[in-house]
């Protein structure tokens, strides 16, 4: 047994506890990162965020290439299979693996392969493959373990036809038919993938509408282009049982509806990875969903321990994860780097894309603030016309006295990218935060950006 000193030693190589491990060494801290994969990334580079966003990308590119005219000169209609469209993925995974691992090697932050355990508060137990072990001391540790798909024991997740979002990745052909239970956003998106792939899609949403955090207008939008493509989305549902046979697999509902499909996706729920870590060692007790409380900083209720992204519950996301674990290492160094992690985006890879920050209608309608809505069709843009791509529409929240940007909405291509030119202005302080700066300023043309223009004028002119 090998016993290793550091100032911090970080559990989970995933975007959460990258951020803080590096930020942690820049600010001069002896670092060490435990991951029991073999290769660093976490559960967003192998299972997660990366795979799902590569293979969105791949079956988007094979649509964009079946609907325009322009190519039907040179071949007739094109279809990749579901494990041709992941190899795609595994090369971009391996491309961040590789980036990411020199990230470890060039900042000297020591990685360690296996599974931690607490020990104590100052001691973590790691469990070689060769069946070693080691103990890692630190004076702070990081929890980012991050989370798995939530697996009700009543599904036989064994099942070669029955799959939840890390399995479906080990899918080696294309199901003519697929049913998935839960209509969040890991639902959404593959039941935009699998459309994409030419499955026949059935989208069973235990909710009221799809993505029911959204602005009404954009879950309005995605059910109406999901529907316009052949996804039958039915709401309301709550799961019964599936079974799984040879073939086929039947879905029951508890109201009476049965689904037969070929393959069958649960894509409700998620849990922390804290079962495994010994927190009775260090007095922790996570949430019925595998979750940690944490305060302002990121710490648990022990001073020394804290913890970041998805294990902590809401908004998981990579993207706050990475500002979590950047704030901890701020936190514990005290290098002027900490930020409580809020307004965070929503950036949604459904086919088309979703995008919003800030104030939804239905939010600012009940606390009775005068906003007024400015909005541009994608359709309208001489950008959206070129690229073929005219589905959409930018919505801008606006409060009608000030002009302050409170909610920014958008459906369509690139909506991800297109939202940080609102973000940006809507987090101006001192009066800076106006729908004038889209008047003030003048926008390349033909962008996409131009939306901004296009929706302030329309917003503009609705006051008197
Ligand atoms: C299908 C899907 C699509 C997604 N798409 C997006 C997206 O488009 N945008 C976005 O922002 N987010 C997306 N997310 C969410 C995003 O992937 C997560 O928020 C992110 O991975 C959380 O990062 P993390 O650092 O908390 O941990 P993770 O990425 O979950 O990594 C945790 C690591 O900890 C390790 N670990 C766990 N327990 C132990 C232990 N005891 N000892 C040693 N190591 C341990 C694991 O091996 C893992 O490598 C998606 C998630 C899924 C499932
Ligand atoms: N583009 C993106 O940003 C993106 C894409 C995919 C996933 N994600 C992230 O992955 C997470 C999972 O996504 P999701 O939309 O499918 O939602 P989800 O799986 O977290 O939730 C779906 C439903 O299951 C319930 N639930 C959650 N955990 C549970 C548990 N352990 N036991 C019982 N019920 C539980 C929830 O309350 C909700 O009703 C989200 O937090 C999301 O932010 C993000």
């Amino acid at each position: 047994m090998a016993e290793y000193q550091y100032d911090l030693v970080v559990i989970g190589a995933g975007p959460a506890g990258e951020s803080a491990a590096m930020n942690g060494t820049k600010a001069g801290l002896r670092v060490a990162v435990v991951d029991e994969r073999s290769t660093v990334g976490g559960n967003c580079t192998h299972q997660g965020t990366i795979p799902s966003k590569a293979l969105r990308h791949a079956v988007h590119q094979v649509m964009q290439f079946n609907r325009n005219p322009m190519f039907r000169h040179m071949s007739g209609q094109k279809w990749l299979s579901f494990p041709q469209v992941l190899e795609t993925a595994d090369r971009v995974i391996n491309k961040q693996v590789a980036m990411r691992a020199r990230f470890y090697a060039r900042n000297r932050v020591d990685l360690f392969h296996g599974h931690a355990t607490f020990k104590d508060n100052n001691s973590l137990q790691l469990q070689l493959d060769d069946n070693k072990v080691d103990v890692l001391k630190a004076k702070d540790f990081v929890i980012a373990t991050g989370s798995r798909p939530y697996q009700p024991p009543e599904i036989d997740f064994d099942h070669p036809r029955i799959f939840d979002s890390d399995s479906i990745l080990t899918l080696t052909t294309t199901p003519r038919n697929i049913a998935i239970f839960g209509a969040g956003v890991i639902g959404c998106e593959y039941a935009s993938i699998f459309n994409g792939l030419g499955s026949k899609v059935d989208l069973i949403n235990p909710g009221e509408r799809l993505l029911a955090f959204m602005d009404d207008e954009i879950s309005d939008a995605l059910s109406y282009h999901l529907r316009g493509h052949g996804v039958l989305i039915r709401h309301n549902e709550s799961f019964k049982s599936v079974e799984g046979f040879d073939d086929h697999v039947v879905l029951t509902l508890e109201s009476g509806k049965r689904v037969k499909c070929e393959a069958f996706m649960w894509a409700n729920g998620r849990t922390g990875n804290t079962d495994s870590l010994n927190l009775e060692a260090v007095d922790l007790e996570p949430n019925s969903r595998g979750q940690l409380a944490v305060d302002d900083h990121y710490r648990t209720k022990q001073a020394n321990i804290f913890a970041a992204g998805d294990v902590i519950g809401w908004p998981s996301l990579a993207s706050a994860a990475y500002d979590q674990g950047r704030s901890i290492s701020g936190v514990i160094s005290n290098n002027g780097t900490y930020r409580h992690v809020n307004d965070i985006p929503t950036g949604i890879y459904t086919i088309p894309e979703i995008s919003s920050i800030g104030k939804t209608e239905r939010e600012l309608t009940v606390a009775k603030v005068p906003y007024e809505v400015g909005k541009a069709y994608f359709k309208d843009t001489a950008r959206a016309q070129i690229t073929g791509e005219e589905a959409g529409v930018l919505k801008l929240l606006f409060h009608r006295d000030t002009t302050e940007l409170l909610g920014i909405h958008c459906f369509g291509d690139q909506a991800a990218e297109i939202l940080h030119i609102g973000q940006a202005i809507m987090s101006q302080p001192n009066g800076g935060n106006s729908i004038r700066y889209f008047l003030e300023h003048t926008f390349n043309y033909p962008t996409m950006a131009e939306a901004y223009r296009v929706a302030a004028l329309n917003g503009i002119n609705r006051l008197f």
